[in-house]
This record gives C-alpha cells, structure tokens and sequence, in this order.
C-alpha cells in the first residue's frame, strides 16, 4: 500500500484482536513531518494498543505502517527505533543508579556507535561530551547532572525521559503522558521543554491533560472504543458535540472539567 509523502508515520487500518476483544478497530492516523499531533480518549479507548502498534511491541492483526514513506510493519521494535520511531519510556533501574550525565553519556555513545564504556568514550569523544551537555542545557538538566536520578524530583526524571529518547536522535517522538503524576509545581519547566522540541521532530502526543493537549497539538486524533471517532484541528474537536458527550459519558471528572473549560472558552 503507497505511503502519503507528507506523514512522518502513517498507520492505515490497523486491527488488533486479542481473542474476543477488538482493541484497535480499522485505526488510520498521519502525523504530518514535524506535527505536533495528539492521541486522545478515555480510559480504555485503544491508545496504549495503538502505540504498541506503532513501536511494534504488538503485531497488528490487519493494517499498514509507514515511516517516512517506508514500510516497517513488519519491523522489530529495535529496528523501528533504528530508522527514527523512538518512544519515551519511564526511567528504569539501571538509570536510577546513574547520573543524568552519565545516562546521557551511555545512550549517546551507544547511538553514536561507540559503545557502552562511557568513561573511556566521555574522555575520548568531544563530540559525545558537546551532545550530552546541549542535551543537558536543552532539558534544564545542567544543575542536576551529577545528581543520581533516583534522588531527582520527579518533573526532573520526566525531562531526563525525554532527553533519553531526544538523544537516540528521532525522526518521530512517541511522548507518553509527559505531564503524568508530576506536581504542579514542577509542570512549568516541563512544558516549556514540551514546546521547545525540536521543529524538526515529529511528536504524537498521548495524554490526558487536556491543558497540555490543547496548548501543544496542531492536529488531534480521538479514539473511543478502539476506533477513531474523530481527526481535526483543536478549534474542531473542542466543539464537537459528540467528542463532548464522550467525555461526558465516562465521566472523568479531571477530563470532564478542564476539557468544559476549552469548550467554553
Ligand atoms: N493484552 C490484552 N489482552 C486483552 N485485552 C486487552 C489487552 N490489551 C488491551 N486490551 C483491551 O483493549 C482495550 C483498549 O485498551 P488500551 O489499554 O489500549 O486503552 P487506553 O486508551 O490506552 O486506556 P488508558 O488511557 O486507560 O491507558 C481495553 O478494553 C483493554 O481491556
């Protein structure tokens, strides 16, 4: 099947059945090179099964995927990651015994295939050395960057995740839930780095809070029941009165209220 040559990443008809349930119900989506394009919906609507999809952690039953142009439906999640699909993760164990410094150091000596032992690469590599510190700078983390990431206050672990995923240098950004679990006091800077990905760099949003949504994505897909109920510009899917009534109808009372705020303006 042809590819769109506007979309970054293009998904056409994607199933995904496990058993009886069908998770992801015939689900196109195009993110436009360097959108900023959000995935929304309620819990259980088929967001985290379509990102599975996307990165190939799930194979899907039915449907195409295409990254700039090319076909990777068939491609492993490490091969997707190699040719530019790269999603955010939570900080896992090994990096919480790290520094943000140290961290970076590992994943961009690995990127740059240099290998692991950073030390001997951190000395060797200026070119490694200028990657980690603008990557530090970008993502405000040059004040903590001989902190050990577990002792972090927890928006800062956020950056570092997407400093992570910055530095294995994509061509499409995956950003789950950036926002999520960290304290309002902490979301300013966030944001801020949010905003200031690079426009080179295509990001598929998924995320409930809907003032992040909202003050970020160009272009919003929303999914109700495994299928996409709507796409559009923020100004339509804000005033569409079934993408209301869905919001209504499950009752979240956190998507509820601030989503009633954008509606009214
Ligand atoms: N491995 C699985 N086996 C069976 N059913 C699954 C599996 N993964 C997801 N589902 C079902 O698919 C549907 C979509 O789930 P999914 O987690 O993709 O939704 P979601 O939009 O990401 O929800 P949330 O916002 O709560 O994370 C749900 O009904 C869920 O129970």
């Amino acid at each position: 099947m042809s590819a769109n040559p506007s979309y970054a990443l293009e998904a056409k008809g994607l199933v995904k059945r496990f058993g009886g349930i069908t998770a992801t119900n015939n689900v196109s989506i195009g993110l436009e090179k360097g959108g900023r394009h959000a995935l929304i919906g309620p819990n259980g609507a088929g967001k985290t099964t379509l990102v599975h999809l996307l990165t190939g952690v799930l194979t899907a039953s039915e449907g195409s995927i295409h990254l700039q142009g090319n076909d990777i439906t068939g491609l492993s999640v490490h091969e997707r990651a190699r040719r530019g699909l790269v999603r955010t993760f939570q900080i896992n164990q090994l990096f919480d015994s790290l520094t943000p410094l140290q961290t970076l150091a590992l994943v961009v000596s690995q990127h740059s295939g240099l290998g692991t032992k950073m030390w001997q690469v951190m000395g060797s590599s200026k070119k490694v050395v200028q990657r980690c510190e603008h990557l530090l700078e970008q993502f405000h983390l040059m004040d903590v960057r001989d902190q050990l990431t577990k002792e972090l206050p927890y928006g800062k672990r956020r950056q570092l995740e997407i400093a992570i995923a910055l530095a294995c240098e994509p061509k499409v950004l995956l950003l789950d839930e950036p926002v999520a679990g960290v304290p309002a006091s902490e979301r300013g800077e966030l944001l801020q780095i949010v905003d200031a990905l690079p426009p080179d760099v295509s990001v598929l949003l998924i995320e409930h809070d809907m003032d992040l949504v909202f003050s970020f994505a160009k272009r919003m897909t929303v999914m109700v029941n495994g299928g996409v109920l709507l796409e559009g510009d923020p100004d339509t899917i804000a005033n569409d009165e079934r993408v209301k009534a869905v919001y209504l109808g499950h009752g979240d009372s956190v998507e509820f209220d601030t989503f009633e705020e954008i509606i009214s303006g």
